[in-house]
């Protein structure tokens, strides 16, 4: 059947197609302290300016640059953390990194250039105005915008945020995540294996790869193959979360049934990508109490789970974050440390990088089946090869960064 590829959606559609209609989620109020990794429901102003003060760069001597090059007695000592008095005329103020600078003063000079005498520092004569000092609001202006909304507030981000003494922010609500895995062949780490099982080694995985792109995961399951089951399981998985995956069961054997209890229950909106691996990702929707659940069903295959969840859930946890930084992945152009040939899907190889003078060389993990995990473990990137494309190596290609690894 030359045309069975035909049929399959193209992968930035779907991921347009999955994201219409999302919007960012109510926000709450957390301790600043708490709020690690989250995005910010609303901007934040500065309301102080920071540094507050002008400060001194260097541990030193603060005084009128216009009396450099003479013997000027030390009138005062300024620590970090203490206040300044003005200084006197024709003096200087002993002065340490952070400390304010006295009214008066309009430079520092570095204790390394001075000479202590008995009565006083011998200034050298090089010393200009401005020199060694931090300047008042040099890092933040009161009123400046301090932070974004949709900003991830990392740990620079936390830190801008105490450093306005702000102690509690507004933050988007988490997306709820209900988590199938399918499959009668799963046994739970801890159990013993009999013929035919196999550990479910994807929900571990999914549910580490959700919980940093920003959601919570609320609830897991594993469904059997049994389309009753899967119906219940479905229906009550989509009354508690935002976003429902499900991992296994989206193919063409008579024992998938996700597909079928998700037409039963709601709407399946698109099914089969040109993409390899993922190629039978089904995106829908479910109905809830307050209106409806976003379905995401990734295919069974270790690999197809994992290359689905970094293309399409992350976005659509990104969407309903308000955070555009989860968009989309950042592309870096490379140069293919490999051979390869695609047909008609879109290839997303996964490779390491090699940061060299020139280029990034992209290197394909050996064997690039679906099903091999090992080949996502060290995956720093996925090359994303064009359909009907020959790469040599050295062509130009492009790699979806994995970003923390
Ligand atoms: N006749 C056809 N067969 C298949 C097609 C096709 O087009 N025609 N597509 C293949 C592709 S491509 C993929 S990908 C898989 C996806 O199938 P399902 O999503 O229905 O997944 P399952 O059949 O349930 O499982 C596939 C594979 O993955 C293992 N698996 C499933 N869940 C887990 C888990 N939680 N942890 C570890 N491993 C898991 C499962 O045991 C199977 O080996 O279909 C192809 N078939
Ligand atoms: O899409 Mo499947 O993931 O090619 O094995």
């Amino acid at each position: 059947m030359a045309d069975a590829q035909a049929e399959l959606q193209d992968v930035e559609a779907a991921l347009e197609a999955l994201l219409a209609g999302v919007s960012p989620l109510a926000g709450e109020q957390l301790p600043a302290e708490h709020a690690a990794g989250r995005v910010l429901a609303e901007s934040v102003t500065a309301t102080r300016d920071v540094p507050p003060a002008d400060n001194s760069a260097m541990d030193g001597y603060a005084l009128r640059a216009a009396d450099a090059g003479t013997l000027l007695p030390i009138s005062q000592r300024v620590t970090a953390g203490s206040a300044a008095q003005p200084l006197a005329p024709r003096s200087c103020a002993r002065i340490f990194t952070g400390g304010e600078i006295p009214l008066g003063a309009d430079c520092v000079v570095m204790q390394e250039a001075v000479e202590l005498r008995e009565h006083g520092a011998l200034i050298p004569s090089d010393v200009s105005r401005g020199e060694n000092l931090r300047r008042r609001g040099r890092d933040v202006a009161v009123g400046s915008a301090l932070l974004p909304a949709g900003a991830r507030l990392g740990g620079a981000a936390l830190g801008h945020i105490a450093g306005q003494g702000i102690v509690s922010v507004s933050v988007r609500r988490r997306p709820r995540v209900a988590l199938l895995t399918t499959g009668d062949e799963l046994v739970e780490p801890g159990q013993p294996l009999a013929a035919g099982q196999i550990y479910n080694s994807n929900r571990p995985m999914l549910t580490r790869l959700l919980e940093r792109f920003g959601a919570e995961v609320v609830y897991t399951a594993t469904l059997p193959d049994d389309f009753a089951t899967t119906c219940r399981l479905l229906g009550e998985a989509a009354q508690r979360a935002d976003v429902v995956v499900s991992c296994g069961g989206v193919s063409v054997g008579e024992e998938d049934h996700v597909k079928a209890a998700l037409e039963r229950l709601g709407r399946l909106d698109l099914w089969r990508l040109a993409m390899r691996p993922g190629k039978p990702l089904a995106l829908g929707r479910l109905p809830h109490a307050d209106g409806e659940a976003r379905f995401v069903g990734l295919p069974g295959n270790p690999v197809s789970s994992f290359v689905g969840a970094w293309l399409y859930l992350r976005p659509l946890i990104g969407a309903l974050l308000g955070c555009g930084e989860l968009a989309a992945l950042p592309r870096l152009p490379a140069r293919a440390g490999f051979t390869t040939r695609t047909q008609a899907r879109r290839h997303f190889m996964r490779v390491t990088l090699e940061f060299g003078e020139a280029d990034i060389v992209a290197h394909a993990f050996a064997d690039q089946n679906s099903a091999v995990l090992s080949s996502c473990v060290a995956a720093e990137a996925l090359a994303d090869i064009p359909p009907h494309s020959d790469i040599h190596e050295g062509d130009r290609i492009g790699c979806l960064w994995l970003p923390e690894g």
